[in-house]
């Protein structure tokens, strides 16, 4: 939508100027351009030719402007949208600019700043002005220049919103993988925007955490954060939940209701399960998102919508678009900015810092304590969560009942834990022994027997040893403790199982002097799955060597 308010050309006057946004944005929507970052800037300067160089150069790139000359402008200019950054020009002897800066940090907690430097005039450091002034750029403005600080501004904005969303308690969302690392990355860049976005993922994965993050970051951050599970509440009843109604609209509405796109004004609805909406629900939630306004049921008074939507779901929606349940257009308008969360089983590096931060949950709400050994938190990290975060977050509680302010050992994990994990290291052992081989040099040396006993403890109750084969009716050697012991003092238990392979293999070799074909007879194996893995291995036969 293109907006352009400009209250003639005295620089006593704000300007502000946006340029039409995507549009598929919606009214009102800003903050990408055909993929580009769009932010808005404030530019303060009392010489308005100026100001317009300056504001001709962020405008070619799609930046939105509020030009002012009067420190007692200020409010006017932030008064649209949240800025990215300001920029001030400097004049000596002049204190318009300083009275500006200083009203600025006032009503703009921490907004980077940088100073523009006119040709010829004398350069004042960063850090003898007051509030956040990053640097100073010269004028006139060049592109490049521009971009290089909108980076920098972009930067301190993400440590910014961090704040702000500690201090508005959104919970945190944790995780260093690198999945999350995106996630957290498109949180940021949307974040500060008015954009719709639909954030899809299986169940459990943290969808609302997300949502709430990107409120608790955004400039609606001070109205409220207003959730509805659209695929729990009856249909005939999701409307007047949404929009609300007035007294007698139907049977049992005794008094007149808010919805809660109503609660949710100058704040964020989230409405959850969205691919589970009814299609005739469908078409009325499109009609409010293109006119930005509804009516409560049994009501005809419009009421404008002044929420930013964030949407999601566990459901495939392409694929429900296609069987016809769910709109295209809705999906297009809700659909701005998807963000896609991953399952827990593709970050299981993140599996130690969710235990910690879902433990340390558990404690601030005095419900008590739990610790993992490490090679609990092995198993962990071995499972499929097919329940996500949420299914880690029940049982860190569960383990906090059973075992509070204790150690859970692998013997206390749930059965079903402990058989998916073997399940695994069966179908995958060969492939495990060979990334594990590279890393056999980095094994520590500890030779003490009851290391071996501890390990082979840990073996047996994860069900492992009875996956090992007898060799010709021989048991098979146990291997030394010195292959088990790492370095980090957790169990590799890919890397073991893979030393034990190697070795079953050696052993029916010896066995059958040489003969593949009668030692895959003894491995039970198919003589050319033997080849394959001497192969893999690198092991001579006997016979040959
Ligand atoms: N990255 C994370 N960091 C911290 N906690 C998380 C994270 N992801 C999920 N959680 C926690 O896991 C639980 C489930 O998260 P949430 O309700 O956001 O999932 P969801 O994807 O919205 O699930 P559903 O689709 O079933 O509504 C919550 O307790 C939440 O706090």
């Amino acid at each position: 939508m293109q907006q352009r308010i400009d209250r003639g050309r005295s620089p006593n006057k704000v300007i502000i100027r946006q340029r039409r946004s995507h549009p598929l944005a919606g009214v009102g929507q800003q903050g990408f351009l055909w993929g580009v970052r769009v932010v808005s800037v404030i530019i303060f300067d009392e010489d308005r030719e100026r100001a317009n160089a300056v504001e001709a150069i962020l405008r070619f790139q799609d930046h939105h402007t509020a030009c002012f000359g009067d420190p007692a402008q200020l409010e006017a200019a932030v008064r649209e949208k949240e800025p990215a950054l300001a920029l001030f020009t400097v004049e000596e002897g002049d204190s318009g600019w300083l009275a500006a800066l200083e009203r600025l940090n006032r009503e703009l907690d921490d907004l980077p700043v940088f100073l523009l430097v006119p040709e010829g005039a004398a350069r004042i450091a960063a850090e003898n002005v007051a509030g956040n002034v990053l640097g100073t750029l010269d004028l006139p403005l060049r592109q490049a220049q521009f971009t290089a600080a909108l980076k920098q501004a972009l930067k301190h904005n993400a440590r910014r919103r961090d704040q702000f969303a500690r201090k508005a308690g959104a919970p945190r969302l944790v995780g260093d993988s690198r999945p999350m690392k995106r996630v957290k990355k498109l949180i940021d860049q949307v974040a500060g925007t008015d954009a719709s976005v639909l954030i899809l993922g299986e169940s459990g994965t943290g969808k609302e955490v997300i949502a709430q993050n990107i409120h608790a970051r955004s400039s609606r951050r001070s109205g409220p954060f207003v959730p509805i599970n659209c695929g729990a509440i009856p249909p005939d009843l999701l409307e007047s939940e949404l929009f609300g109604h007035e007294k007698g609209a139907f049977t049992g509405a005794i008094t007149a209701r808010q919805g809660r796109f109503e609660m949710a004004k100058g704040g964020t609805i989230f409405l959850d399960e969205i691919g589970d909406m009814s299609p005739d629900m469908q078409v009325k939630l499109l009609r409010v998102l293109q006119e930005r306004t509804f009516e409560r049921v049994g009501g005809n008074k419009r009421i404008e919508a002044d929420v930013r939507v964030l949407a999601a779901t566990h459901r495939d929606l392409e694929a429900k678009i296609q069987d016809g349940s769910f709109r295209e257009d809705l999906f297009y308008r809700l659909n701005v900015f998807p963000i896609e969360t991953p399952p827990l089983r593709e970050r299981a590096s993140d599996l130690p810092v969710l235990v910690k931060e879902l433990t340390k949950r558990i404690e601030d709400e005095g419900r008590g304590s739990v610790r993992l050994s490490s090679e609990a938190l092995s198993v962990l990290s071995r499972y499929e969560w097919p329940g996500n975060v949420r299914e880690l977050a029940n049982l860190i509680e569960r383990l906090a009942i059973i075992c509070p302010f204790d150690e859970v050992v692998v013997d206390e994990l749930p059965e079903k834990l402990l058989r998916d994990m073997v399940a695994e290291d069966s179908e995958t052992v060969g492939e495990a022994g060979s990334d594990a081989v590279d890393e056999g040099a980095s094994a520590a040396d500890d030779t003490d027997t009851s290391d071996a006993i501890e390990v082979r403890d840990t073996m047996r109750d994860a069900g492992a040893m009875e996956q090992l084969p007898a060799v010709n009716g021989k048991a098979p050697r146990h291997p030394d403790a010195r292959l088990v012991k790492r370095t980090d003092g957790g169990l590799d238990m890919r890397w073991y199982l893979g030393e034990l392979e190697q070795r079953l293999i050696r052993e029916a070799l010896e066995e059958s002097d040489g003969v593949v074909a009668k030692a895959a007879e003894l491995l039970q194996l198919r003589r050319t799955t033997l080849v394959e893995k001497l192969r893999k291995y690198d092991i001579q036969r006997p016979d040959v060597s």
